[in-house]
């Protein structure tokens, strides 16, 4: 159950229908009942990017059109497009819809702009990539982007950069207990498990500066600049710095880069939201006071998640990682 309740977080979520005390039902909704179905690849400025019917070589730039109000729309999102939809040079299309989400991943409020955003839509997965060295490894960063991903409805893999550096074995050791799917890579490896992990779906990728993300992409996406640059016609500018973009790749599917986004909005998830995505505890969960921590003595003595630990059957490892990101939600590093 809370796993799905990061629709109520904030004010930029999407309204699937408009609520009472806003405009009238659109008498226009059984007009754009013909509506063609997109998915936005980048935004700047007023002005979407958007792939007809998810084909990356039909691309066009669409405005929003009056009756959406401000409903925020972003990278990943599906729309329904009416207008020119040809993409031709100079035409415009409007988004007239915007789908309901099978996920989110936000940004935290920064200094320019104090409201959480939703940075990327209906990712499926969100690779997290890390260096093993050069720079050292953030395990506070990787906690919150697990957390981002529990709350938000998103697959976490952790993807370990240059391994010709450093082990990935005590890195590894840590997320264990956390089943987190891992694939370990550096320029001198094969990128084709990564390719393959990629292929056919809409993956975001988060990573500080210098993890090698860039070189990751490209070697998966040899056209990546190509690409980029397509967007980029659109995208350049002083937003950049934490505009998603959804770049195509070769056999199917689509990476959304998100450079600048450093850290995650995490200010309105609640433990619950959390130990849902934990199929062993969220039931057992239920049976805490309202507004349990989860944290186990001393901040939360009675909570009920202590019970379903036995012996050793792996649980309490489970609970000791889970545990450690319900605190790491509070947590400041980036
Ligand atoms: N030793 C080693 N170095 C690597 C590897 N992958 C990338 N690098 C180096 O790491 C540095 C940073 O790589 P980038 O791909 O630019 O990193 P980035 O994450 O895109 O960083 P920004 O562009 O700043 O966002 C470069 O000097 C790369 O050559 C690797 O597998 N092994
Ligand atoms: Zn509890």
């Amino acid at each position: 159950m809370a796993r799905r309740d990061w629709r109520k977080l904030d004010e930029t979520d999407v309204r699937v229908r408009p609520g009472k005390g806003t405009r009238p039902r659109s008498k226009l909704r059984p007009a754009h009942a013909d509506a063609t179905t997109a998915m936005v690849t980048g935004v700047d400025r007023g002005r979407w990017t958007c792939a007809v019917e998810r084909d990356p070589g039909r691309v066009v730039t669409a405005m929003r059109a009056r009756e959406l109000g401000r409903t925020p729309v972003v990278v990943g999102d599906t729309v329904g497009l009416v207008g020119d939809v040809t993409g031709r040079t100079d035409t415009l299309a409007r988004i007239v819809r915007v789908d309901e989400r099978a996920s989110v991943l936000r940004r935290t409020a920064d200094d320019t702009d104090p409201y959480e955003r939703v940075v990327v839509a209906n990712a499926e997965r969100l690779l997290i990539v890390t260096a093993l060295a050069d720079p050292q490894p953030r395990t506070g960063f990787i906690d919150r982007c697990l957390v981002a991903c529990y709350a938000g409805g998103l697959e976490p893999v952790l993807c370990l950069t240059k391994a010709d550096l450093a082990d990935p074995a005590e890195l590894l050791a840590r997320y264990a207990d956390l089943d987190v799917p891992a694939v370990v890579t550096s320029t001198d490896l094969d990128p084709a498990e990564i390719a393959e992990l990629l292929r056919g779906r809409v993956s975001a990728l988060v990573g500080h500066s210098g993890v090698g993300k860039s070189t990751l992409i490209n070697r998966i996406l040899p056209d990546a600049h190509l690409a980029t640059g397509v967007v980029s016609g659109v995208g350049k500018g002083r937003h950049t710095s934490v505009a998603a973009v959804a770049l195509p790749l070769p056999d199917g599917g689509w990476v959304v880069d998100t450079p600048g986004v450093r850290s995650f909005g995490l200010a309105h998830i609640t433990p619950d939201d959390i130990v849902g995505s934990f199929p062993e505890f969220a039931e057992v969960a239920e049976e805490c006071r309202a507004g349990c921590g989860h944290l186990g003595p001393p901040d939360d003595p009675e909570c009920a998640l202590d019970d379903v630990v036995t012996s050793d059957d792996g649980s309490s490892g489970r609970l000791a990682s889970l545990r450690r990101l319900l605190l790491s939600k509070a947590g400041t590093e980036q």
